[in-house]
């Protein structure tokens, strides 16, 4: 990755003059302990980083040399350091999704870091083939360090259930000698492709062998990692059974899934850190003051070990100022071979082929819904509106209802490139409809499905729902939200010539001071779980429509339309609509039609 003058801009700030002089960008310090961990999650393919965002345009060469120099620093200091990933490696950029088949760039490039725990994540286990290649090819990569709690796999040659990867993993650090039991863990998902069992968190905590090893005396440290938000009953239900028999041994989580920088204190010897998205954030999260066979011996155990967290901005400049080193002493030969192989990658696969050019920002969440710049109002005035047409229903008025969770990542203004099109959108569901639905019934569908707690967005569980609240029990809000964006920076002195660029304002169980950036905050606005859209020709009010869906949201277009009193089993009466469109599909060809660069 070069860097230049300009790379700690956002691109749309980059071509100003007040633009802020990377150089003064505030930084927290990383406090190193007897333990150190670097953690991702969530990456879904990022691995060349944010080609259009200088805060995150580090890429998996470079967390590489991080990672080495890192471990180099904690063990001079006579430290240890353990490298995280908890999952969803897949979907959602170009480097994964754009090859033939998907994912063989990916895990070719990902493969190079040294990773010493990780886990499987729902994306892992939506498609047969996407759990069949963690089967052989992610988890003999990293042999012995894949963990899998509670997911099996119906292996394909030999028919049987067995599970993904190991259980769980007792080992002891290099440098400190802590004697660490390891669980690696997937929340209650139940969206996952037929070959492949999760076992529901609370049964899995119950059984002999996690019994077992939560009763292991000679343990200092239990380690939790999962694809699994810090914040949930999963991770609250592991907690309590390890603490029922544990009292005291200090715990630290690692989870993921929603997308966001989270820290959770579940006691004061018991925390989980979780480190966003899309290889935006590196978690760093350090242990001291463990008691050790070592530390017993020369008597400096504490009675409370102190946990630090810390979420790093991926970039260069973020990993220079942590390791202390520079341009020329950074990076590693390893590091440097990898940025090469993503480089090729890219060139292979064609990402910077421009299909059309944006003319404007159209964000997910910086704006409200709807509005002028926002992707789903767009998704759904212009690219729905004009393309979303079956040619055996023309003239049939139809009602289409897409999850907004389908659109994963903004755009920014400029080319649209064949990256653009996976990290947009990356799923290949198909759509489905309903003929002769009445209007009302259609409306109340759709009204079901948006009072429903954000069960259809990007990083909430697509767990299958047996029942719906009624709309009137849940009340859906646009308001402007502060999960874990905007809020100032305390703690950190800025100067007069500090110009703060717009980013992650974390406020966490721990306090404000987790970022290690100091950011100007980021509004972040809510939007529904659903669009819908009236077309072809639609008068304001049909009596019946043509009621069309992304194939994904069947399950609880289902339950909504029993609610809704619709008396058809909507599941058995539907049939493709625009067949072999998939979203990504429409969402492309709808770009090379309109936006001419
Ligand atoms: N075919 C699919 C698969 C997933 N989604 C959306 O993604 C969400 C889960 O993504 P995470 O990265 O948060 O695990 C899911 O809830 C859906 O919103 C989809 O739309 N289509
Ligand atoms: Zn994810
Ligand atoms: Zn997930």
């Amino acid at each position: 990755m070069i860097l230049s003058l300009l790379w700690l801009l956002p691109s749309a700030l980059a071509a100003q003059p007040s633009a802020p002089d990377p150089i003064s960008a505030p930084l927290r310090s990383l406090d190193f302990g007897q333990l150190n961990f670097l953690h991702t999650t969530d990456t879904h393919g990022w691995l060349a980083g944010h080609l259009q965002e200088p805060s995150y345009s580090a890429d998996w060469g470079d967390y590489i040399s991080f990672a080495t120099r890192m471990r180099e620093k904690a063990e001079a200091q006579g430290q240890d350091l353990l490298v995280i990933d908890t999952g969803d490696r897949v979907e959602g950029n170009g480097l994964y999704d754009s090859s033939e088949p998907k994912g063989v760039y990916l895990s070719d490039i990902l493969r190079h870091q040294h990773i010493d725990l990780l886990t499987s994540g729902n994306h892992e286990l939506y498609k047969q083939n996407t759990s069949e290649a963690e089967l052989f090819t992610t988890v003999p990569n990293f042999r012995g360090n894949y963990l899998a709690s509670n997911i099996d796999i119906f292996h394909p040659t030999t028919k049987e259930l067995v599970p993904l990867a190991p259980r769980y993993k007792k080992f002891t650090t290099k440098k400190q000698g802590i004697r660490i039991i390891a669980f690696g863990f997937l929340f209650d998902f139940t969206g996952n492709w037929n070959n492949t069992v999760v076992q529901k968190v609370s049964s899995t905590i119950k059984e002999d062998w996690f019994q077992e090893a939560i009763r292991d005396k000679e343990v200092d440290l239990f380690l939790v990692i999962g694809h699994v938000p810090v914040h949930s009953p999963e991770y609250q239900a592991i907690f309590k059974e390890i603490r029922g028999t544990r009292w005291d041994t200090p715990i630290q989580f690692f989870g993921g899934h929603q997308h966001i920088r989270d820290y959770a204190r579940y006691d004061s010897k018991a925390f989980g850190l979780a480190s966003g998205r899309f290889m935006e954030t590196v978690g760093f999260a350090s242990i001291d003051g463990l008691n050790t066979p070592k530390s017993k011996h020369l008597s400096s155990a504490v009675a409370t070990p102190i946990f630090k967290r810390r979420y790093i901005d991926q970039n260069l400049f973020s990993y220079y100022h942590h390791t202390g080193l520079d341009e020329q002493s950074f990076p590693t030969q390893k590091g440097q071979n990898v940025s090469r192989l993503i480089a090729k990658a890219r060139t292979d696969l064609h990402l910077d082929q421009v299909h059309g050019c944006a003319p404007q920002e159209l964000w997910m969440s910086r704006v409200k819904y709807p509005s002028p710049n926002s992707l789903y109002t767009w998704l759904e005035t212009q690219v729905l509106a004009d393309s979303l047409k079956d040619e055996n229903r023309v003239n049939i008025p139809t009602l289409a209802v897409v999850n907004t969770g389908a659109m994963r990542f903004d755009i920014f203004r400029g080319p649209f490139t064949q990256d653009s099109t996976f990290i947009v959108s990356p799923f290949t569901s198909g759509f489905r409809y309903v003929k002769d639905v009445p209007y009302d019934k259609a409306q109340l569908i759709v009204e079901v499905l948006n009072k429903q707690p954000q069960v259809l967005q990007a990083s909430q569980e697509d767990d299958s729902p047996t029942t719906l609240a009624p709309p009137e029990q849940l009340a859906y809000s646009e308001d402007v939200v502060a999960s874990n964006w905007p809020v100032s920076s305390d703690q950190i002195p800025l100067s007069r010539n500090d110009k703060l660029v717009p980013g992650y304002t974390t406020e966490d169980d721990a306090g404000k001071d987790g970022d290690d950036t100091v950011h100007e905050p980021i509004s972040f606005y809510r939007v529904p779980n659903c669009l819908q859209v009236l077309l072809n020709n639609a008068t304001e009010t049909p009596e019946t429509v043509d009621l069309v869906y992304i194939d994904f949201i069947e399950k609880y277009v289902v339950l909504a339309a029993k609610f809704a009193g619709l008396g058809i089993d909507i599941a058995k009466e539907s049939d493709v609509y625009m067949p072999h469109m998939s979203l990504t599909n429409l969402i492309l060809n709808w770009v090379k039609k309109n936006w001419k660069c």
